[in-house]
This record gives structure tokens, sequence and C-alpha cells, in this order.
């Protein structure tokens, strides 16, 4: 006799932080969580895309061994349902006839009911998947789980590409979507995601349930920040943003449709909150998945190096972090001063390690060959060479990752020295215009986002902020003697680079013909660096890894 279908479902979402290629070590996440779900009741289980693998696996898809291993994991994980706990549904490459698919295996009692391939494969910013995957050959009906039908688009199937999977889901019969995702952040992103799915729901009219990862994968960082949409198109549940969490949502049956009877309402943080959060989760994950025990950085006294190191105490902890201050001849009173306070300020370790040694010794090696020629860029950039040879040696010495600190706008325009302060393993800030740049320094001062491990209070001092930048790699420099104002400038590159807008169109917001150029041409001659330069968390619509790819040998100009 087949028992009658349920009128409550309890749907567990782990929102967890897989490391990609660990196939043991998610298995045995996803395990801990399935333990953890069924002590609090659920019926079933909801992991996030490809989880079993980590999210995006890239190239490592196309090795044999890895898919084997990956399917192995999922077999094991099948068999363990037979001891009549929740069913899962957990994401996996999977090799089969049609292909190499991204996919999720739904298990219960010790068996696997069913397999689900995405069809929408994302090619563009920051998604390859058609490199490595094939789109699953056709739209697969729901699933029955203990007589509840369950639809599992995955991710991008969602999207809105060309294909209804969800109305066509809806069509055979789904009463409730469930959707893994890899989903990574980007200001305002939650906003993009609750749009995307009340969108379905208004089409398919089901209730969606939208699952996402957690955690920094090299320049992406996944949120997490989970939720589900009502067929009625109300917020069901909102999950916690930046954290791991496994809730469990109940769900009841009504007359016409599910809902949710119970779940988490957590509330999303804010703008500068959430990119500061964003960039902390980044290089936290950067460099405890790489296994540095800590990380080392210079510190200049100026805003992006004092940022820099709030981030890396906040990720790492103040044990963890060594800022070290390399003064030369143009290093001002105020700026030794500055680093003090900012590492005291942060408890971290602080050294002093002069530079003129160095510096004088490059001269002097140089001198014979460089005779009759002026001082400049050259001198300038030995200073920024001998500071980055140190940060490097202390890093071998003692196995600490350096953290470059390069915001946004010097990357755009190429204001940085390669193999000098372009030295380093990861930048937290490498996708923060300046201007940003100051507005999360200013909020960290005032607050200690969840998770972080710093201290409260003026962890950046007040005049680090107020005064004007300078790289002093000279007498009286600062850095508005050669760049436009940084509010200027952050609103040309934002136009150029995120925009992609033509320089007529930029001009019309007010800004000069003559400076645009310059700073489109900056901008183009300035690629051969950003390919040299350290990966860094993704915080824009458009960042300078796999969004923006332009030619380094490139002789257009916008002179329309
Ligand atoms: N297309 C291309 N493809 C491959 N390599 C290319 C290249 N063009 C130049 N190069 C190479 O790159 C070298 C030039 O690059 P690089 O040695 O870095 O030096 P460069 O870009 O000439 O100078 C560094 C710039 O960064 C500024 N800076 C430095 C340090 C800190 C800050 C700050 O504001 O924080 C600013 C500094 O004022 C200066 O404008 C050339 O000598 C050449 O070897
Ligand atoms: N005197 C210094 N001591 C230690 N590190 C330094 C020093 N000067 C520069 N650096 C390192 O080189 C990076 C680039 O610094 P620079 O001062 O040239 O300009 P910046 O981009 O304005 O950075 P910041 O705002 O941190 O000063 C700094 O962020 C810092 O990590
Ligand atoms: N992994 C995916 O398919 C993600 C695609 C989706 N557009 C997102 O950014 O969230």
């Amino acid at each position: 006799m087949t028992k009658p279908a349920p009128d409550v479902l309890r749907i567990a979402v782990a929102q967890l932080n897989p490391i990609v290629g660990d196939v043991a070590g998610n298995l045995a996440k996803a395990r801990e969580a399935r333990a953890d779900a069924a002590r609090h009741g659920a019926d079933l289980v909801l992991y996030t895309e490809l989880f079993i693998a980590g999210y995006p696996p890239e190239d490592l898809v196309l090795r044999p061994a890895f898919l084997s291993a990956c399917e192995r994991a999922v077999k094991d994980f099948a068999a363990d349902t037979a001891d009549g706990g929740p069913g899962v549904i957990i994401g996996t490459p999977l090799k089969r006839k049609s292909g190499t698919h991204n996919s999720i295996i739904f298990a219960d009692g010790g068996k696997i009911l069913a397999e689900r391939h995405k069809l929408d494969l994302p090619n563009y910013g920051e998604f390859d998947e058609k490199r490595v995957f094939q789109a699953g050959p056709e739209i697969q009906g729901p699933v029955n789980f203990r007589g509840v039908r369950l639809g599992i688009p995955i991710c991008e199937d969602i999207w809105g590409g060309d294909i209804a999977i969800c109305e066509t889901l809806s069509e055979s019969g789904a009463e409730i979507l469930l959707v893994p995702n890899g989903s990574p952040y980007y200001r305002d992103k939650v906003d993009v995601r609750h749009q995307v799915v009340i969108r379905q729901v208004i089409e398919c009219g089901l209730p969606i349930i939208y699952a996402n990862q957690l955690g920094g994968q090299d320049e992406l960082v996944f949120d997490g920040a989970s939720f589900a949409i009502n067929a009625d198109r109300t917020l069901a549940f909102q999950m916690s943003q930046f954290e791991e969490t496994v809730v469990v949502t109940k769900w009841r049956r009504s007359e016409t449709d599910w809902v949710c009877a119970d779940g988490p309402m957590s509330k999303i943080p804010e703008k500068e909150e959430a990119d500061y959060r964003a960039c902390m989760l980044g290089l936290r994950d950067y460099v405890n998945k790489n296994g540095f025990k800590n990380v080392v950085l210079g510190l200049s006294g100026g805003i992006d190096s004092a940022i820099c190191a709030a981030l890396a105490v906040d990720a790492l902890g103040e044990e963890r972090v060594r800022a070290v201050m390399m003064p030369y001849r143009y290093t001002s009173k105020d700026s030794l001063k500055d680093a003090e306070d900012c590492a005291r300020a942060l408890g971290c370790h602080y050294d002093i390690v002069p530079i003129f040694e160095p510096v004088d010794g490059f001269s002097h090696a140089l001198a014979q060959l460089f005779e009759g020629t002026g001082e400049g860029i050259t001198e300038e950039n030995l200073q920024s060479r001998a500071r980055g040879t140190i940060l490097m040696a202390i890093s071998n010495k003692f196995g600490s990752m350096v953290v470059t600190t390069g915001n946004k706008s010097e990357m755009s325009v190429g204001y940085a020295t390669l193999y000098g302060d372009m030295n380093g393993g990861f930048n937290p800030i490498k996708d923060l215009y300046k201007m940003q740049v100051y507005a999360l320094s200013r909020w960290r001062n005032g607050h200690v986002p969840p998770g972080a491990l710093g201290p409260s209070g003026e962890v950046i001092p007040k005049n680090i902020i107020d005064k004007a930048p300078s790289a002093e790699l000279r007498e009286n420099q600062t850095d508005q003697d050669s760049l436009p104002p940084y509010p200027v400038l952050d609103d040309i590159l934002e136009c150029l680079v995120e925009g992609e807008m033509s320089v007529d169109a930029i001009v019309a917001r007010g800004h000069s013909r003559k400076t645009v150029h310059r700073i489109e041409h900056l901008l183009y001659v300035a690629e051969y660096k950003r390919r040299q330069a350290a990966p860094g968390v993704k915080i824009t619509k458009k960042n300078f890894g796999r969004d923006r790819r332009y030619p380094i040998t490139n002789r257009f100009r916008d002179r329309g």
C-alpha cells in the first residue's frame, strides 16, 4: 500500500562552504549537515550546485579521476540514506553518454531516485561552463519524493534563458522547485536574485527555494543568502549572508499550493557592510584554503594598506598578521605615526624595516650605467621594488603570504610598480575604487562586522582618512599631482570599465574630453600590468579578472 502524500515537508537548506577539489572533505561536510538536519526533523536536505566538487571546479572536470571521485562520493552518500533519515539533493559532475554534465543526484531510502542535468550553461562574465560541461539533453520532469513532486532546475536554468524550464516543470506536475546554486557575490546581487526568482514564480506559479553556496574561491565570493519565494510572490524565508548555516524550513500543503510555514528571516547587510564582509571572507578563505598560517603586508600610513591590514586582522586574527613599515627618505613623520597607530589599534605584529641601504645599494650598482641620466620614475620604482623584495623575503622565511594592496582606481590606470608594490599572493581591495576604499574605512571605524576577529573602534586612524593620499616616492608628492581628483577619476573609470560607455557619453556627464581620453589611454596601456597582478576579491559586476578580457596589444581609442 502506498503511503498518502504528506501535507507537511521539512526541507533543510545546507548553505555550506566547500573546498574545490576536496571531495572527501566536502562529503564529510555534507554528512555532518545531514546528521544535523536529521536531528531537527528534516525530510530532505538541499545542497548547493556541484557541492561535492566545490564550485566552480573549472578544468578539474576534464580529469577522469576527478569525475570518478565525485561520482563515488555521491553514490556513498546516497547509500547513507538507507538509514531512513532525510533524502538528499546534492550537486556533482556526472559523465554520461550524452556528455559531462553539471548535475545533481536525488537520493532517498538508500537509492538514487533520479539524476538531473543543468540545461542552461552560463558562459559570460566569470562563468565558462560550456568549456567543460555539456548541457543536459532534455528537460526532465519532477522527481516524486515521498509523494511530493519536486522540480530541480540548476542555477542558470532559472535565470531566464531561451528554454522555459520552470514553466515546463510546472506543466509536468511539479509542486515546489528546489534550485541548487553557485551564485557569486557582486554588489546588490541579493536583489537581483530575488527579482529573478520572483519572475519565475510569476511564470510558473510555484514556490521556489534558492540554495546558494558560501565561501571564497579564488576571485569569487559566494555569499549564501539562500531564500525562497512563495507561490504568492512573498518572501518565504531568508537565510543569512556570508555565514555557513543549515536551516530546516517547514512547508505545508494548502488547497492550492505549498506554503512556507516556518523559516528564518535574516537581515541582509547594507552596501558597505556587504562589500566589507565579502572582502573579508574572500581573503580569509584564500589564505586558509591555500594553507597559509599567516600574512604580511607593507603598512605605509596610507589608506589602502590600512584597510588591507584591517581586513586581514578581521579575517585571520591579529596574531596571524604582520605589518611592516619600510621608511625611506620621503616617508613623512605623519606616515610613520599613522602606520604605527593603525597597527597598534589593530593589535597585529608591527615591524620597521628601513630601505635606505637596499635602495642606495641598487643606485650604486647602477650609477655607472645610468651616468648622465636624470632621476625619475626609475628611481621611484627602486623604492617600491626594495619594499616588494623585503616582503617576499619575509614571506619566504616565515611562510607568510604577502597581501597586496592596489585599489581598482590604481589598477585601472597602472599606478603601481610591477615586481614592487604589485608583489603579493592576493589582493582584498582589487575591485574597490579609491572612493569605495574611503567609504568602507569609515564604515569599519564605526562597526565590527559579524564574524570579524578584529577589535572595535577607530582601527583606521582618522588622519589616514583625512590626509591627501601620496605614494611618497619623491618630495611633496600627492596622487592628485598626476591624476584627476578621485571622485572624478572613479566616475570616469566606472563609466569605462563597468559601463563600457563611449567617450562622448562620459563627456556628457560633465567631464573634460581631454581627461576622459587620457584616462581611457591609461586604462588600455595598463592591461599588461593587470595580467601580471595577483588575484583579488570580485565586488563589482565587472572585475579585472574573468569579467573583463581586453587585449594587451590594442591600438583602439574611442575618438568618435
Ligand atoms: N605593453 C607592455 N607589455 C609588457 N611589458 C611592458 C609593457 N609596457 C611596459 N612594460 C614594462 O613595464 C615597465 C614599466 O612598468 P613599471 O616598472 O611598473 O613602471 P611604470 O609603470 O613606468 O611606473 C610605475 C608607476 O606607478 C606609479 N606608482 C608606483 C608605486 C606606487 C604608486 C601609488 O600611487 O601607489 C604609484 C608611479 O608613479 C608610476 O607612474 C617597463 O619598463 C617595461 O619593462
Ligand atoms: N613606507 C612604506 N612602508 C611600508 N609599505 C609601504 C610604504 N610605502 C608603500 N608601501 C606599500 O606599497 C603599497 C603602495 O603604496 P603607495 O604608498 O605607493 O601608495 P598607495 O597606493 O596610496 O597605498 P597606501 O594608501 O597604502 O599608501 C602600500 O599600500 C604599501 O603596502
Ligand atoms: N552557477 C550559475 O549557473 C550561476 C549563474 C547565475 N547567473 C548567477 O550569477 O547566479
